[in-house]
């Protein structure tokens, strides 16, 4: 460390315990020697031994005050904590100088004065725990700070109103027992009774104590009106846009998605299709493909799902509008009496027909258990259409992100679709490196899962423009157009670990984990089930490191799928392959061969 940090280390302990009262000298808190290298008790530093980042002084018996003009200015400090010792005097002001701080632990003192306001405008503040002090006067106003994750400040002596919380995005918050007044805030969610009980002068649902309906004050009738004619205008705005926003999407529903004749007809008309017009309200066909002849563009593959599978059955067939993706419109389709399908529709694809021919004819060669085989494919000027086996089980997506909130998706299970992923993505990458088709559009909607809940790959190859990676250049050599998978693949692990949604490109979650990971608060980057579950912390680290390179800016420097070969030796040549170092929970049934993936 600098010398101006060590003198103020040495400021700020001079202060804290006066007269070196309770420091022994095995504590190392001296000018002669360095805080990092020389360990000094309570100090922690970064990786390279290099600067301060914490200082925690836990039940040492400190009994002087706390000197935060002298602490602030070690400028790397991330956490300070005091906790349990017999401080007294308040916390100044200055407190905002401590710029990169993200927690302080107060609590178990005799600190007085009240809490700064400035302490709501650290930019990095995840948690402040001022519990069991004797701190007065009003809480300052944290609704403005996005990051805060604890708020704990019972047994003191606070007043006034509650102020504003970001109450969604707290985990642990308590007021009790203060001299806090007036209402509860409305937005408080599921904080209950225990977080504010013991303020005798505070109402609000959660306590015995309902707030007093506020008394209607006597101001002008004009007021009144106003307030009332202004509350029907924005009625009247609201309604017509509502109206609007429907009628818009009516219009686009019409282009898009034309209603079967059949399925238009009513009963009295006579229509030939009446058990087809007792199906579901919302069933649909695509029917915007020009008819005539078209069966003989139609080509049905050699799956064993489809024996005999025509198009104008599939054309028939009444179909259900499931998404509408950036790359085309997605339905559900169950011909009479076969197995449930999808048609995926794709409009103004630039590809010569024959191109479009060769290039599904070459991915329906290359079969991996973890990929959805193509059905069928259709092609035409305007649009190509590519038929899939429904899969009743979902995505991944739907598992992490879908009712359950991934809470039954534990980490075994995780990892094991991670490595069958990566096993899936390898092969094809390998196996159709020479033709430079990646999967293109690697999400976790895209990841579906079979009746065994084993995980599969859909719709490979079909986007082979705007991949996901921000970072792609135009440059479409083997290496970038398959690092841009690496990429997708490196967000989805993010997805796995983290439990969050993933939006448009990914980069919203990738910039949350990297000021995480770069604060050195790694572990709050995990998804709570998995912490909960105690998935254990090297291995989920071992993973983001992984995720880490793959979603690395320059392509050159991501791994590259890579697979082990039955000698161990990486298929592929070139940069460092990604070996899957997931061991999956192994499957009785599974071949060895198949189960030993590493990253
Ligand atoms: N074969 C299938 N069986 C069951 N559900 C599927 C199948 N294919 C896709 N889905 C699901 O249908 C929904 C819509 O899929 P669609 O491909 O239109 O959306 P998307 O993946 O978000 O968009 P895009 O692929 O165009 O970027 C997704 O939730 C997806 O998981």
């Amino acid at each position: 460390e600098d010398e101006g940090v060590i003198t103020a280390l040495l400021a700020f302990m001079d202060k804290l315990a006066p007269g070196g009262a309770q420091i022994t000298p095995n504590w190392g808190w001296n000018a002669s020697s360095d805080p990092c290298t020389s360990k000094w008790v309570g100090i922690t530093c970064d990786r390279d031994n290099k600067t301060v980042k914490k200082i925690v002084l836990e039940r040492l018996n400190l009994s002087g005050t706390l000197d935060v003009g002298s602490v602030c200015k070690v400028s790397n400090l991330l956490v300070l904590s005091l906790s349990f010792n017999n401080v007294t005097g308040n916390v100044q002001p200055e407190i905002s100088n401590c710029v990169r701080l993200t927690h302080l632990y107060l609590s178990g003192n005799r600190f007085s004065g009240d809490l700064p306001d400035s302490l709501a405008e650290l930019p990095n503040v995840k948690r402040v725990v001022v519990s069991n002090n004797g701190f007065a006067g009003e809480l300052p106003d944290f609704s403005g700070t996005t990051g805060l994750l604890t708020f704990l400040a019972q047994n003191n002596r606070f007043t006034g109103q509650i102020p504003g919380f970001n109450y969604r995005q707290l985990e642990d918050f308590s007021v009790a027992n203060n001299d806090l007044s007036g209402p509860i805030p409305d937005d408080t969610g599921r904080f209950d009774a225990s977080s504010f009980a013991g303020n005798p002068q505070l109402c609000g649902k959660q306590l015995p104590v309902t707030c007093p309906l506020k008394k209607k004050k006597h101001k002008s009738k004009l007021r009144d009106f106003l307030i009332y004619s202004g509350y029907v205008i924005l009625g009247f705005v609201v309604v017509v846009l509502i109206a609007l926003l429907l009628l818009k999407k009516k219009k686009q529903r019409h282009e898009d998605v034309k209603i079967d004749p059949s399925t238009k007809k009513s009963p009295e008309s006579g229509g030939s299709s009446g058990s087809r017009n007792s199906r579901a309200r919302s069933e649909f066909s695509i029917t915007s493909v020009e008819s005539g002849g078209i069966s003989s563009s139609m080509v049905v593959l050699s799956s064993p799902v489809v024996n005999g599978l025509r198009f104008e059955d599939l054309l028939k067939a009444p179909a259900e509008l499931i998404g509408r993706g950036k790359h085309g419109s997605l339905y559900r389709v169950k011909p009479d009496g076969g197995v449930g399908l999808v048609v995926k529709r794709i409009k103004d694809w630039k590809i010569s027909r024959d191109e479009f021919k060769k290039r599904m004819q070459k991915i329906d060669q290359i079969k991996h258990p973890n990929v959805l085989p193509l059905v069928a494919y259709y092609s035409s000027k305007q649009e190509k259409l590519l038929v899939y086996e429904f899969q009743l089980n979902g995505s991944l997506f739907g598992l992490l992100h879908g009712s359950q909130n991934g809470q039954m998706f534990d980490w075994g299970g995780r990892l094991s679709v991670a490595s069958s992923i990566a096993a899936a993505l390898a092969f094809m990458h390998q196996e159709l490196q020479a033709d430079l088709i990646p999967h293109g559009n690697l999400k976790s909607s895209n990841i579906l899962l079979k009746n065994n809940m084993e995980p599969c790959l859909s719709e490979y190859g079909l986007m082979a423009r705007d991949h996901q990676d921000p970072n792609q250049t135009n440059n479409h050599t083997t290496i970038t157009t398959f690092k841009a998978d690496v990429y997708a693949f490196g967000v989805i692990l993010l997805e796995l670990l983290t439990g969050k949604p993933v939006q448009d490109d990914g980069s919203g979650l990738i910039k949350w984990v990297s000021s995480v990971v770069q604060e050195e608060w790694t572990v709050e980057v995990f998804d709570k089930a998995l912490i909960v579950e105690g998935a254990s912390e090297e291995r989920m680290v071992g993973l983001l490191q992984v995720a880490l390179k793959c979603i690395n800016a320059s392509p050159e420097l991501r791994p590259t799928m890579g697979l082990l070969s039955y000698d161990d030796q990486p298929i592929g040549k070139g940069d460092t392959p990604l070996t899957v170092g997931i061991t999956c929970k192994q499957k009785a049934t599974e071949k060895k061969k198949e189960t030993d993936k590493k990253i």
